[in-house]
C-alpha cells in the first residue's frame, strides 16, 4: 500500500477566482456599455436543497456586481403561470439570464418549461437547442457543472487530448454534456450507467474519472486507476454516527489514496456550478450587446 495522497482539488478556491474574473468583466460591461448583467432565477416550491441552491446564488450573484432577479412561484402553481413568467422573462431586455431551479412539482413538465426559455438566455444549458448546438460542436450554453468540471480537469492536465475519461452517469444536466465535452477535448469517452454490466472494470481503466449518479459513496476507493484525476459530482445528505453529513459518490477517504487528484465533498464541483452559472450569465449578456466575450472566462 502507498502512503501517498491525491492532490485535492480546491474547487471552492477556484471558483472564487472565477467568480473575482466575472465581477471585473461585469465592471467593464458597465463602464463601456451602461448595461447590467441582470440574471433571473425561478423557484416553484420550498424544496429545502432548492431553497438553499437559490439563496447562495442570488448572494453571489450580488456579489459580482450583477442584477438578481428571484421570481418565487407556490407548489400549487399551474404549469401555465411558469410559462407565462419564462415567456415575460424572455421579453425582458434587462433579464440575460434565465434559470429555473430543478427539480419542478411533479405536475408541470419540466422539459416543456426549460424549452419555453429562449436558448440565447438558458444559462443552464438544459434547452433542446444548446444540447444540440454542443453535439454537434456549435457555440452554445454549455451546462455549469459539465463545464465547472471542464475547467477544473483542463486546470490539473493542460491538454484532455488521448486520456482515456469515463463518465458515471447519463442525465441531461450532468452526464450527457460532460461526457459531449470530453469528446469535444478529443479524450476517448465511455458513459456508464445504471445498466452497465460491470461499472468496476470500466472504473479501473479511467484515467479521468467524472462520476455524476446521485448514490452515496458509490465507487470505491480501490477500483480507481493509481494516478486517475476524480472528479466527483455526487452531492448526498447521509446519516453517519447519527449525525447528517454531504458525501459525494466516491468514497473520498479511500480515494484519496489511489487517485492523483481528486475534488471533495463539499468543496469541489458545487461552488464551480455556480461561479459557471455566473460566468455565464455573462457571456449571454456580452452576446445580447454585442460586446466582446472574455475568452479567457470560457472553457
Ligand atoms: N455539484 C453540483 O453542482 C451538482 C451536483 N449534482 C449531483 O450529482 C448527482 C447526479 O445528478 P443528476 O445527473 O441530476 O442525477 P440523475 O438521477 O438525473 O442521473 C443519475 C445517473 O446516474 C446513473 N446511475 C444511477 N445509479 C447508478 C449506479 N448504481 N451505477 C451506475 N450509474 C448509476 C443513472 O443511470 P440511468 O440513466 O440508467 O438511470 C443516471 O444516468 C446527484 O448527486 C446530484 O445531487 C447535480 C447537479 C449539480
Ligand atoms: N436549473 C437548475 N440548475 C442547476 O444548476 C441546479 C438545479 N436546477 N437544481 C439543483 C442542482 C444542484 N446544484 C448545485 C449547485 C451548487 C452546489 C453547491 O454550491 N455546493 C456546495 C455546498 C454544498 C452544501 O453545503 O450543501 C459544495 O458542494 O461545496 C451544489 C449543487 C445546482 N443545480
Ligand atoms: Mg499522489
Amino acid at each position: 500500500m502507498c502512503s501517498a495522497r491525491a492532490d485535492i482539488i480546491d474547487g471552492k478556491a477556484f471558483a472564487a477566482t472565477l467568480r473575482q474574473k466575472v465581477a471585473a468583466q461585469v465592471a467593464r460591461l458597465k463602464a463601456e456599455y451602461g448595461i447590467v448583467p441582470g440574471l433571473a432565477v425561478v423557484l416553484v416550491g420550498e424544496d429545502p436543497a432548492s431553497t438553499v441552491y437559490v439563496r447562495n446564488k442570488e448572494r453571489m450573484t450580488a456579489e459580482v456586481g450583477m442584477n438578481g432577479h428571484a421570481f418565487r412561484l407556490p407548489a400549487h402553481a399551474s404549469e401555465a403561470e411558469l410559462l407565462d413568467l419564462v415567456r415575460q422573462l424572455n421579453a425582458d431586455s434587462a433579464i440575460h439570464g434565465i434559470l429555473v431551479q430543478l427539480p419542478l412539482p411533479a405536475h408541470m413538465d419540466a422539459r416543456k418549461v426549460i424549452n419555453t426559455i429562449n436558448p440565447e438566455k438558458d444559462v443552464d444549458g438544459f434547452h433542446v437547442v444548446n444540447a444540440g448546438l454542443l453535439a454537434t460542436g456549435q457555440e452554445a450554453m454549455v451546462p455549469c457543472t459539465p463545464l465547472g468540471c471542464l475547467m477544473l480537469l483542463r486546470d490539473r492536465l493542460g491538454s484532455l487530448a488521448g486520456y482515456k475519461a469515463l463518465v458515471v452517469g447519463a442525465s441531461n444536466i450532468v452526464g450527457k454534456p460532460m461526457a459531449q465535452l470530453l469528446l469535444a477535448e478529443k479524450c476517448t469517452v465511455s458513459i456508464a450507467h445504471s445498466r452497465t454490466r460491470d461499472l468496476e472494470a470500466e472504473v479501473r481503466q479511467a484515467e479521468i474519472l467524472v462520476v455524476a449518479a446521485g448514490r452515496a459513496e458509490l465507487i470505491p476507493g480501490d477500483w480507481i486507476k493509481p494516478g486517475a484525476v476524480v472528479i466527483d459530482v455526487g452531492i448526498n445528505r447521509i446519516e453517519r454516527d447519527g449525525k447528517p453529513v454531504l458525501v459525494g459518490d466516491v468514497a473520498f477517504e479511500q480515494a484519496v489514496r489511489v487517485a492523483g487528484a481528486i475534488t471533495p465533498v463539499p468543496g469541489g464541483v458545487g461552488p464551480m456550478t455556480i461561479a459557471c452559472l455566473l460566468a455565464n450569465a455573462l457571456t449571454a449578456c456580452c452576446r445580447a450587446v454585442g460586446a466582446s466575450e472574455p475568452a479567457e472566462l470560457v472553457a
